[in-house]
């Protein structure tokens, strides 16, 4: 598990990173959320060693992060950093070499990874001949290769088409369940609530909220959406609750009050014709839309 404490990290008079704390566990996925500038990248780097610490720390199996232990972790950084006028396999092989990988073992995970992307027949391309999206599979391979101990991945997801954000997500998943806690970035909120286990949301350097998503929804604001066959303006005058919408015989209410849910459904029942009242889970984007406020 990697435990990240505290971790503050300041450009001059800007705090892009202030005092965030969470736990990447092993064998599941968890999404690192947030805006533009939220601090995700920079908190990133610091769990790598790629960037300083100003305070805080990174723990990992329960001790200070070594550097021997962040070699032995897989990163796709922000700036992905391969060479583009180099042969696909020839840069992984590489690179999985520097991991401390011998050639022909190196050589074979490539090719056996670039096989599952459907990359096969590219592995003589130069980097630059492959298009944006099979580009950052190479990228996501590379961070793969030497079966690292955890995976750090920035924006993993974004520029993939549905089918590549697929094979992406089961690969990752393959991962993790070998034991592996791996923490990726994204800003697609519903992707991510789609493949992780675990969200941790970042607004402004710091963590607004974490969890898993049944977790972080019930944090949120319950609503009841009712169904009548005439129509249902009257639920205005009821106390206690928030109108979110009505629209002719459909209501949408939130309760403000414990409790108040139950004398819209007395009321409605007492008028007659009640077709549905039903709880909504909230969102997970309203939720986001809440805590980054
Ligand atoms: N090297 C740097 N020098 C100065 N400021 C920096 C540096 N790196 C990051 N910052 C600032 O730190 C804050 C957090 O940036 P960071 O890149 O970590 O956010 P992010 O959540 O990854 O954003 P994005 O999703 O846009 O990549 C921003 O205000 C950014 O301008």
């Amino acid at each position: 598990m990697l435990e990240i404490t505290d971790l503050t990290r300041r450009f001059g008079d800007v705090t892009a990173v202030d005092g965030v704390s969470f736990d990447v566990r092993d064998g599941i996925l968890t999404g690192f959320v947030g805006g533009n500038g939220a601090g995700k990248t920079t908190t990133m780097r610091m769990v790598m060693g790629v960037l300083g610490i100003d305070a805080g720390e990174v723990r990992w199996g329960g001790r200070p992060v070594t550097a021997a232990d962040q070699r032995r972790f897989g990163y796709m950084p922000e700036e992905r950093g391969l060479y583009p006028k180099q042969r696909v396999v020839d840069q992984l092989v590489y690179l999985g070499q520097l991991k401390g990988m011998d050639a022909a073992g190196a050589r074979r995970a490539a090719e056996e990874h670039l096989e599952r992307f459907g990359l096969a027949e590219r592995s003589r391309d130069r980097l630059q001949e492959l298009s944006l999206g099979n580009q950052q599979r190479v990228q996501v391979v590379a961070a793969l290769l030497h079966r690292p101990k955890a995976l750090v991945l920035d924006e993993p997801f974004s520029g993939l088409d549905p089918t590549a954000v697929d094979s992406m997500a089961d690969l990752l998943r393959e991962h993790a369940s070998t034991g592996v806690p791996v923490l990726f970035s994204s800003h697609q909120l519903d992707l991510v609530e789609r493949l992780c286990d675990r969200l941790v949301i970042l607004s402004r350097g710091r963590v607004v909220a974490s969890g898993d998503a049944d977790e972080l929804r019930s944090r949120g604001p319950v609503r009841y959406r009712l169904a009548l066959d005439r129509d249902a303006g009257w639920v205005r005058e009821v106390r206690g609750i928030h109108v979110v919408d009505v629209d002719g015989p459909t209501a949408l209410v939130e309760v403000v009050d414990d409790g108040a849910e139950q004398v819209v459904l007395r009321e409605a029942a007492a008028r007659g014709g009640v077709r549905e009242f039903s709880p909504v889970r909230p969102a997970l984007s309203d939720i986001y839309r809440e805590v980054a406020a």
